[in-house]
């Protein structure tokens, strides 16, 4: 793990046309404005020494489009390629969140956010969920609301696709950085809880 003061959060993602790049960037920022230091790593290009920056990291975010109904496919390369973390549990205990984004409203994210929970299972990190009541869920509530679409064990954003990029919904952002903030924070809560233990 990482002996700097700061807790090292790592956001390891994939995005086939820049949507999910989005949501990364918001993840990354809302752990960053937090104060964990960020390393953002997009999986279809990862290096030798991006993977040693993933064993040093304190959290790994996993992040991907949903494509037919669960992460994309360069996605799976690099979760089967950490298939070799697996074997050594080279990244247990360290803490793991996920996002995902996805053309339809609900587009079965849920696969997605849940093939991330078991991975990050497999390998024994510690899962941190969303943390926030969903939003557009009363009569008062609007599509501005952060979790507009209710999920709790991720975050999950959707954008039309037919739509760039520059479309990706605030709400969607604002959830994003949400998580990023709460990981660096349960992450800082994890450090500081092991040096207290072993003091
Ligand atoms: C091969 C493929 C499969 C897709 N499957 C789904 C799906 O299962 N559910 C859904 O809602 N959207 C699906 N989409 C739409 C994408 O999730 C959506 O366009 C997303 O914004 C793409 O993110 P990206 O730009 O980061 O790749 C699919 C898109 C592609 C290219």
């Amino acid at each position: 793990m990482s002996s700097t003061a700061r807790p090292t959060v790592a956001v390891a993602f994939h995005s086939g046309y820049g949507h999910t790049a989005v949501i990364a960037e918001a993840v990354a920022r809302g752990a960053a404005e937090a104060g964990a230091e960020v390393i953002s790593i997009p999986v279809d290009t990862i290096t030798d020494e991006q993977w040693a920056q993933l064993d040093a990291a304190d959290a790994i975010i996993f992040g991907a489009p949903t494509y037919m109904g669960t992460a994309s496919a360069a996605f799976h390369t690099f979760a089967e390629a950490s298939s070799k973390r697996w074997y050594t549990q080279t990244w247990a205990d360290k803490i793991a969140a996920g996002f995902t984004n996805s053309g339809a409203k609900n587009g079965d994210k849920s696969s997605t956010l849940g093939y991330f929970f078991t991975m990050a299972a497999q390998h024994g990190m510690h899962w941190v969920s969303l943390g926030v009541q969903p939003g557009w869920a009363s009569t008062e509530g609007s599509e501005d609301d952060v979790n507009r679409l209710g999920y709790f064990v991720g975050a999950g954003a959707q954008t039309p696709v037919d739509a760039g990029p520059e479309a990706v919904h605030k709400s969607d952002i604002a959830t994003a950085e949400g998580l990023g903030a709460r990981v660096a924070q349960q992450t800082a809560f994890f450090r500081a809880g092991r040096a207290a233990l072993a003091a």
